[in-house]
């Protein structure tokens, strides 16, 4: 680790890298990769990849027009990270819900500014690793006391991330999350996901009841969906194919907010639902972790091609 590599050069002088460059997005610091197989974008608050693309593609990731940079405000597409609570704090399980204080959705750590821990560049790849130490400076949001580790792999194949929860408190951690893709589509309604079938999910909109998935998952209006599974899915869009491939998770969300929610999200254009869809590789619901101390977690995705 480097402290003089954590902030922009004040002089405006590049970064001490070869592709990876500081950048000021709005009002939030970024790291831009410019690598001659690939590009990618990473802001440090929430540790959140809101580019990557191979070399003359365009972004594998869907960013809203209306996505605010501002500090506080969690970013919408990319990747937000959701930890360490996924989604509702009121539909985690007891010992997840007992140390949370807050009602923010999704975790502290998506409007949190991370630490750059290193980048690491070679002809064929760029590792960027960034920290966050939820320690005392989160007490009015959660109980507890963890480390996470996050490592971007970017390399003409796609882009791997590998998320590592450490508990460092002397109490057992229980935890859920989320690296929280947004995919772009030409039309979500000629948009399918393939690997779901045979598995069971809850369906958020129909009374958190289980449901049996029989082939794919199709979009025609809101989808909102934690499938039990630790398959590779591949998404198929009018004009692409991606694979997800998953470690350390036993749990996979899709979301699509469909033309009514879709009104009422912050930074989400009207028909913006058209265009996107949301693969979460997680551990929510009943696949959430419990660490003892100094144990840890991964959970970790390849997004790349099929
Ligand atoms: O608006 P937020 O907090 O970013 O959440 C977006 C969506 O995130 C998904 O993970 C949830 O399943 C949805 O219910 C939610 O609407």
């Amino acid at each position: 680790m480097s402290d003089s590599r954590n902030k922009p050069p004040a002089n405006g002088t590049l970064g001490p890298w070869s592709f990876t460059r500081w950048n000021t997005i709005g009002q939030l610091e970024a790291l831009e990769v410019h690598h001659p197989l690939f590009q990618a974008t990473l802001c440090l608050q929430g540790a959140h990849l809101t580019h990557f693309a191979p070399k003359d593609e365009p972004n594998w990731l869907w960013l809203s027009d209306l996505a605010r940079f501002q500090p506080g405000s969690a970013i919408r597409g990319g990747i937000p990270v959701c930890w360490p609570w996924f989604g509702n704090p009121a539909r985690n399980a007891p010992e997840i819900r007992k140390r949370i204080l807050s009602e923010q959705a999704h975790g502290f750590a998506r409007t949190a500014v991370w630490h750059l821990e290193d980048v690491r560049e070679n002809a064929h790849e760029v590792e960027i690793s960034l920290s966050l130490n939820a320690n005392h400076d989160f007490d009015h949001e959660w109980e507890g006391r963890a480390l996470a580790l996050i490592t971007f792999s970017f390399s003409i194949r796609g882009c791997q991330i590998a998320l590592t929860t450490t508990n460092l408190a002397p109490e057992p951690l229980a935890f859920s999350e989320a690296l929280h893709t947004y995919l772009p589509t030409d039309d979500a309604t000629r948009t399918r996901v393939l690997g779901l079938g045979n598995s069971q999910y809850i369906d958020t909109l129909r009374e958190w009841d289980y449901f049996n998935q029989e082939g794919p998952v199709y979009f025609d209006g809101e989808v909102d969906r934690i499938y039990e599974t630790d398959e590779a899915l591949t998404v198929i869009t009018p004009h692409t194919r991606r694979k997800l491939t998953s470690v350390g998770s036993g749990s996979t969300v899709i979301w699509n907010p469909g033309p009514d929610k879709a009104r009422r999200l912050s930074d989400f254009p009207d028909s913006g639902w058209k265009n996107m869809l949301c693969v979460e590789t997680a551990n929510a619901a009943s696949d959430y972790r419990v660490l003892n101390e100094g144990q840890s977690h991964t959970l970790g995705v390849f997004l790349g091609r099929t």
